[in-house]
């Protein structure tokens, strides 16, 4: 039997203030199937960054455990860890991310060299993925010459380029118009049910939401159905 590709286990994070201590996650619990698309919608400051940071293995939890592909993560080293989010994990933030010394293709390329896959095949594959985005004539340009629609393509194709099991979304559209953000979103969503990913992605918008297979949200720290 194939393992679930993301779950989270009672998992817990504070963040220390100087008003004392934050307990933003109080034991969340959540498990994503392979092919299941999932809203995370919940109000602002209600841990959903966190929540998404944690799943992508760029925190460790103070509580609790995130299992990816059925394997805990918590006694992993930085290393592993970093190995992991590599090649199984593509995460898309609200603002691109993007590298802006490098041009489209190079930002498409680098994480695959990361991951040791050859230029030659990595280059293929990231011209292949931007033409698939209709960013085919884009491929040279830096990311400062890209529209923002443009740039949110270039950063999908990025977390799509060492194919992922698990895509992580933060507010992936929140940045651009409506009408942009509807065709992103259209992209974001055939290539993760294409790619059969399990994928959570945080939106403030609802008709975004709704047209995911479920929707939770965050209550007092912990995992809710939407
Ligand atoms: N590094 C940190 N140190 C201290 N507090 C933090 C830190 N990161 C987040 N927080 C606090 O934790 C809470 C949850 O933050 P988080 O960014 O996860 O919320 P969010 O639901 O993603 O919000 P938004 O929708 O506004 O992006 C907030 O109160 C925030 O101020």
């Amino acid at each position: 039997m194939s393992s679930v590709p993301l779950e989270l286990r009672a998992v817990e994070r504070r963040y220390k203030t100087e008003a004392g201590t934050l307990a933003v996650l109080k034991g969340a619990e959540l498990a994503l199937q392979a092919g299941e698309i999932v809203a995370l919608v919940a109000p602002s400051g209600t841990g959903k960054s966190t929540l998404l940071h944690l799943a992508g293995l760029l925190e460790r939890p103070d509580g609790g455990e995130v299992f990816v592909e059925g394997k805990a993560a918590g006694t992993l080293s930085d290393d592993a860890r970093t190995a992991i989010r590599r090649n199984t994990i593509g995460f898309v933030y609200q603002f691109h991310h993007l590298l802006p010394e490098f041009s489209a293709l190079e930002n498409v390329v680098l994480p695959q060299l990361a991951a040791g896959v050859g230029r030659p095949e990595a280059k293929a594959r990231g011209e292949e993925l931007l033409k698939q985005f209709g960013l085919g004539e884009r491929l040279d340009h830096r990311p400062g010459k890209l529209s923002g629609g443009e740039q949110q393509r270039v950063a999908i194709a990025r977390a799509l380029a060492n194919a992922p099991k698990v895509l992580l979304a933060d507010e992936p559209t929140g940045n651009l118009d409506v009408a942009t953000a509807e065709l992103v979103f259209s992209e974001l969503l055939r290539e993760a049910r294409d790619r059969g990913l399990a994928a959570l992605i945080a939106t403030h918008n609802p008709a975004l939401a709704a047209r995911m297979d479920r929707v939770v949200t965050l209550k007092d720290g912990k995992i809710a159905a939407g």
